[in-house]
């Protein structure tokens, strides 16, 4: 179920819903998705969720659950029941609650495409470190990785800096979703492992995340148009 072959997914991280709806007014769902986070869901709730989805948009559904299985379960076919095309949990949450999680999912006709996160693109390896000992991003991020695809999950959430390390240890089919995006020149932010949309797509990516290098452009619109520009010529 979905309306579009787009790559980019605008993360809609506003504090107004007239700041969210003032840009998608002017965005067509051919050219994007949209994601939703924690900061738009805890305030506005399901019903900006449902919006989204009906004014004809495929929507991400970014609440990152990570809780004992039961738990995580339930909530993502609550986020099911809105509609939504891609949901998330926490890889670290364990291969219990993955399995547990998409066994629940597919239960449904139409179940939103199931992906985990392995190590935030905020994370660098000192970061890491402060939180588990003894291993590489790459290695932390291929091990959640691996746990996340036997699990039977769609994909993963990474940095496009794993990319191709990742769909060589487990195939293209395996989805990766790639926050952390930066056209050439763009600042940084908060982000650590960043990369631009071209080399994102030279690596493999399949789908990449995409905030405020759109929306807090002067003219959001017209960044949408230039990075998926910079996409279709990395394409070809
Ligand atoms: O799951 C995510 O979407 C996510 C995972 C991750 O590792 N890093 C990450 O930045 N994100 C989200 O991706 C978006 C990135 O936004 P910008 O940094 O503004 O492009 C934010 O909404 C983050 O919450």
């Amino acid at each position: 179920m979905t309306v579009t072959d787009a790559k980019v997914i605008i993360a809609l991280d506003f504090d107004t819903e007239e700041q969210v709806f003032d840009l998608v007014e002017r965005l067509d769902p051919k050219t994007c998705r949209l994601k939703v986070g924690k900061e738009l869901f805890t305030r506005f709730g399901p019903a900006i969720v449902k919006r989204l989805v009906s004014s004809g948009f495929d929507v991400f559904l970014d609440l990152k659950f990570h809780d004992i299985p039961n738990t995580v379960a339930k909530a993502c076919l609550a986020a099911a029941d809105l509609g939504v095309w891609m949901v998330n949990v926490h890889a670290s949450g364990g291969p219990k609650m993955l399995e547990h999680t998409q066994n629940q999912l597919s239960q449904l006709s139409h179940a939103p495409k199931l992906i985990a996160v392995t190590v935030l693109t905020s994370m660098d390896q000192s970061q890491l470190d402060s939180v588990v000992g003894n291993t590489t991003l790459n290695q932390q991020v291929l091990k959640l990785a691996t746990i996340t695809r036997n699990a039977g999950l769609d994909g993963v959430v990474c940095s496009a800096q794993e990319a191709s390390m990742l769909k060589r240890a487990l195939g293209k089919s395996f989805e990766l979703v790639t926050p952390g995006i930066r056209p050439l020149g763009a600042n940084q932010d908060d982000q650590s492992r960043i990369v631009t949309p071209s080399q994102a797509i030279v690596d493999g990516v399949d789908y990449m995340v995409v905030g405020r290098p759109i929306t807090k452009a002067e003219d959001p619109v017209a960044a949408l148009t230039a990075i998926n520009q910079e996409i279709a010529a990395a394409m070809h």
